[in-house]
């Protein structure tokens, strides 16, 4: 890539979005970065904060937020930093450009069952696409702690090109040739979080919680399998990895939204006082959906749509899902 005013452009101004531009500001002289509130615009350029959605974190001068699109016609790649579903709209609603855009959403759109890269493939034909994801809590990532990550493109020189545009000593891609993986570990990792919540919020213990994880895993290599996934992805930093991270920590949004209908909270009440994105919440339907429609089992999926819905109890939930035939463990 030739040098240019903003080397990487960053459209999403939440703590994903920050983070990366902290990131970003190691490495590179300018950084620009869209937000979609004038308020975290106004804190970014005068405080150097993004109080609303990473308050603590003093973020470099080299960052420049802007709630205006067109300012970010001359960035020579995109990071997408939206949640996974408002990327139709801003990619649709983003200045003509061909530069590559690197979508970092974790998340299947509704009603689609498209993956971010579908919707960004069919909304912008022209752009080279590469998916980010892996284990990275925004705050410590914008803290500088060292952060391993998935970078998944199906064109090489395109991926290493990217690769030197973002690494830096502390925050290291690896390159992958496998986009649906990368992607479905990220979303359905989320889902699986939530499940993990309610485990540590009804007292359920940690072999619950490990039994949790690995009944997952296997949800997810089936579902990935079915869609296209490579499974050493699944078992890499996208997948396996990010199911570690977030199913471990009430820093996962995720973990901490299980935790709270574990203790019996109501999802209704809970979804509607949020100020952060769950993606979890808005995943499992069309992850669900998606399942079914591909005959692959996913019965913790099912079960956490059921308690986002209010159809169940968590004891009732639990009792179906140790209830369930006894079977191999393989699959
Ligand atoms: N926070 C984290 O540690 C990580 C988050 N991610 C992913 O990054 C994505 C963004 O998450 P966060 O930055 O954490 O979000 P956040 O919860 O910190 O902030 C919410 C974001 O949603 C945006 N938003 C709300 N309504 C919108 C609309 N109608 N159109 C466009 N944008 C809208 C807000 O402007 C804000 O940027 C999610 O898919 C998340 O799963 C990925 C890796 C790490
Ligand atoms: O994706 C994340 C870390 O990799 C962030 O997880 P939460 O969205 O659950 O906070």
């Amino acid at each position: 890539m030739s040098a240019g005013r903003y080397p990487v452009g960053i459209i999403g101004g939440g703590a994903w979005g920050t983070a990366l531009a902290a990131v970003m500001a190691q490495i590179h002289d300018d950084v620009l970065l869209w937000a979609r509130e004038e308020d975290v615009v106004r804190s970014i350029n005068a405080s150097h904060e993004n109080a609303l959605f990473l308050p603590g974190t003093v973020l470099s001068r080299k960052i420049e937020a802007t709630a205006d699109l067109a300012r970010m016609a001359g960035c020579e790649a995109f990071m997408i930093v939206t949640p996974a579903q408002h990327v139709r709209a801003i990619l649709s609603a983003l200045p003509d450009t061909q530069a590559p855009l690197i979508l970092c959403a974790k998340g299947i759109e509704a009603n689609t069952q498209m993956l971010v890269s579908d919707v960004a493939a069919q909304v912008r034909p022209d752009n080279p696409l590469a998916v980010l994801s892996g284990p990275t809590f925004a705050h410590e990532v914008a803290a500088g702690k060292p952060t391993a990550i998935t970078l998944a493109t199906a064109n090489p020189t395109l991926g290493a090109a990217l690769m030197r545009s973002i690494a830096t000593p502390s925050f290291r891609p690896y390159w992958s040739d496998d986009v649906v993986g990368a992607e479905i570990g990220g979303a359905v990792k989320n889902v699986l979080a939530i499940a993990c919540g309610v485990v540590d919020g009804a007292g359920l213990g940690l072999n619950a919680r490990a039994a949790l994880i690995a009944r997952g895993f296997a949800e997810m290599q089936r579902y990935g399998l079915a869609r296209g996934a490579k499974a050493e992805t699944l078992a890499g930093l996208s997948g396996l990895g990010d199911l570690v991270l977030t199913c471990s920590s009430e820093n996962s949004r995720n973990f901490s939204l299980g935790r709270s209908l574990g203790q019996g909270h109501a999802a209704e009440n809970l979804l509607a006082d949020r100020k952060t994105i769950a993606e979890g919440a808005f995943t499992a339907p069309v992850l669900l959906q998606s399942a079914t429609d591909l005959y692959v089992e996913m019965p913790i999926v099912s079960a956490v749509c059921a308690l986002l819905a209010g159809t169940i109890t968590v004891d009732a939930v639990v009792t179906e899902l140790l209830a369930r035939p006894l079977k191999s463990e393989s699959w």
